[in-house]
Parts: structure tokens; C-alpha cells; sequence
């Protein structure tokens, strides 16, 4: 099996285990991984729990559809992270619930709307910028993420949901599913007194385990 092959195979599977585990519903959220001549990425309007690895569409370098079904009206969301992340391999976009509603919360710092609680959302995550409402396809967010080059591996945009890189399709997801879980927390304890994690802490997250 060709790597593509085996990459196509890989996006299926993952998705399908997101969609198991309530990570997406409906036709929500879409999936890409970078190719030596472009991108690979989930059709529009399709199902990440019934995705059918040879139908998932294929881009060229310059964003042109070269075969597949019709390609996620999100693509300008992943060809920006692939632009000024050199080392991004694969972006997931999800409608998350929890990372959803907090990007619906009006007060939360734009800089850092995830703040890090807890050690696993520094080491896979980041900071994560909250990035304006655009409609959902709106080229504009793809250009604004642009605009942040590249010193972000997750975006949240706000009252829509989160967009996360990763070096592979497999890091991608599992910090797709960390930021979730990050946002979970967040909201569970909205109303306490929290202990956050200190710059201290951070810092030597990022010295052991590399910066995202
Ligand atoms: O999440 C989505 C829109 O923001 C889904 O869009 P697509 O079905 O075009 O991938
Ligand atoms: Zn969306």
C-alpha cells in the first residue's frame, strides 16, 4: 500500500474514533494531512464516522481540488496552518462541546483562551489564540491565522470551534481531544478558586518536552 494509501486509511480510522466518541456530530469538523504534493482532506459535508478513505479529497500545493469528492469549505483554515507551520503535518477542526462553549464565552483572555490547568495541554497543545467569529468557509479566519505566523499549533475560533495542527494526523488528534478536555475542565470549574499551573511550570513543561 502506498504511503498516501496508508494515510487515507489512517484519517478514516481516526475520524471514525472521534465521531465514536461524540468528538463531532453530524457532518460537523473536518481533517487534513499534508502530502509531499499537497494536502488531503476531508470532503464537505461528510461524516467523519462514515468517511471512505479513496473519496477523501486531494488539493495541490496551490489549493486546487485534484481529485476526490468536493474538499471542506474549511480548507483555508488548514492551508494557513500548513503556510506558517512548517512542521505541521495534519490540522483537525471539530465542533467539540466543551471547546465550543468556552469559545462562546465572552470573557475569556484572547491571548490564551485555554489556559493551562493542567500538565497535558502545555505538552500537546499550547497556547491557544481565540481567533473572531467568521462565518463558517469565510476565507477571512483562514487569513487571520495567517496573520498570527505560525506561533500557534491550535486556534479557537470564537462560537465555532477549535483548529488544531499537529506533526501528524495521530498528534493532531490526540491534541484535539487534550484541548477538549482542557476546556472541560475550565468550564467544570468556572465557579472555583483554581490553582493554574505557574510560568514555572510551564516553562519547564516546554524545556523537557519541547515548545508546541
Ligand atoms: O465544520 C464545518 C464547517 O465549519 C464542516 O464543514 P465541511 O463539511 O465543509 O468540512
Ligand atoms: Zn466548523
Amino acid at each position: 500500500m502506498s504511503s498516501e494509501s496508508k494515510l487515507r486509511e489512517e484519517i478514516a480510522r481516526l475520524s471514525k474514533s472521534l465521531f465514536d466518541r461524540g468528538f463531532s456530530v453530524g457532518s460537523a469538523g473536518n481533517i487534513s494531512a499534508a502530502v509531499e504534493d499537497g494536502m488531503l482532506i476531508t470532503p464537505t459535508n461528510s461524516c467523519l464516522g462514515f468517511l471512505d478513505p479513496a473519496r477523501i479529497s486531494k488539493l495541490d500545493g496551490d489549493g486546487n481540488h485534484i481529485s476526490g469528492d468536493k474538499p471542506s469549505k474549511e480548507m483555508f483554515l488548514h492551508r494557513a496552518f500548513y503556510e506558517t507551520r512548517p512542521q505541521a503535518g495534519a490540522v483537525v477542526h471539530l465542533h467539540s462541546t466543551f471547546a465550543t462553549a468556552l469559545s462562546c464565552v465572552s470573557d475569556i483572555d484572547e491571548d490564551d483562551c485555554i489556559p493551562p490547568i493542567t500538565p497535558y495541554v502545555v505538552m500537546r497543545v499550547g497556547r491557544v489564540k481565540l481567533v473572531p467569529y467568521f462565518r463558517p468557509g469565510d476565507a477571512g479566519a483562514g487569513d487571520l491565522i495567517r496573520l498570527l505566523g505560525g506561533r500557534y499549533a491550535a486556534v479557537l475560533l470564537a462560537n465555532h470551534g477549535p483548529v488544531v495542527s499537529g506533526r501528524d494526523i495521530a498528534s493532531a488528534v490526540y491534541a484535539a481531544e487534550e484541548l477538549e478536555e482542557t476546556a472541560k475542565l475550565l468550564l467544570l470549574l468556572r465557579e472555583s478558586p483554581k490553582r493554574m499551573l505557574t510560568r514555572e511550570n510551564v516553562e519547564e513543561l516546554q524545556t523537557v518536552f519541547g515548545a508546541y
